[in-house]
């Protein structure tokens, strides 16, 4: 199960993610979010992130050259597009060597609009809410490569791996002290409880 921690801002919390086993790191910096970091401040992060490990630039909206300078600037490998952004977004961002990763609402999937991407996030309405989505609105859930994302706990987790069967779940608020704030035993316990 591949796992993805999101809206890291400190290096103690990015060590115990990586010590953790996460697969992916996420840094955020789609303006008006709690966890917004500036780009000097994640690339002094994915410094200290191992080869093997992902690092995430998570973007909603933003016009693809902001988003390609602020991932250069940042030194990510994989943008993550929340923001219905056109296929040109994803073409530009692998011209430039990038991974990239299409965010979604469950609401908004249809197996028909996404059987290109490289890899697909299946998200609550909002992203970052820590709120879940409605299973009704995936009554059928993908068949390509997806991330489970919305409202996930270490306590919630593996009930929602066993319900949708993803290919890998990524978290946020729910490995938080409070808004925007990580903490490293929480990010230890879903880790575990994500992959028993
Ligand atoms: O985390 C944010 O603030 C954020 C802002 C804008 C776009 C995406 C954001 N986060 C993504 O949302 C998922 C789910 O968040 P949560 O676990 O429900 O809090 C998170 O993993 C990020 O990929």
């Amino acid at each position: 199960m591949f796992v993805k921690v999101c809206g890291l801002r400190t290096p103690d919390t990015v060590d115990a993610a990586v010590e953790a086993g996460a697969d992916a790191v996420g840094f955020v910096f789609a303006p008006g979010s709690v966890r917004l970091i500036a780009p000097a401040a994640a690339a002094a992060l994915v410094a200290r992130v191992p080869d093997g490990v992902e690092t995430v630039g998570v973007f909603r909206g933003q016009p693809i050259d902001e988003v390609l300078r602020l991932a250069r600037a940042a030194g990510v490998g994989t943008i993550q597009l929340h923001g219905d952004e056109p296929a040109e977004h994803f073409a530009r961002a692998a011209a430039a060597g990038l991974r990239t990763i299409r965010a979604i609402s469950a609401a908004r999937y249809t197996a028909s609009g996404h059987a290109g991407d490289e890899r697909l996030l299946i998200d609550a309405t909002v992203p970052g809410s820590g709120a879940t989505f409605d299973p009704a609105e995936l009554p059928v859930p993908p068949t390509v490569d997806w991330l489970l994302a919305g409202g996930l706990r270490p306590d919630n987790v593996a009930a929602l791996i066993a319900a949708f069967g993803p290919s890998g779940v990524d978290v946020s608020s729910g490995v938080e002290s409070s808004p925007g704030v990580k903490d490293p035993a929480l990010i230890r316990s879903f880790v575990a409880a994500a992959r028993p």
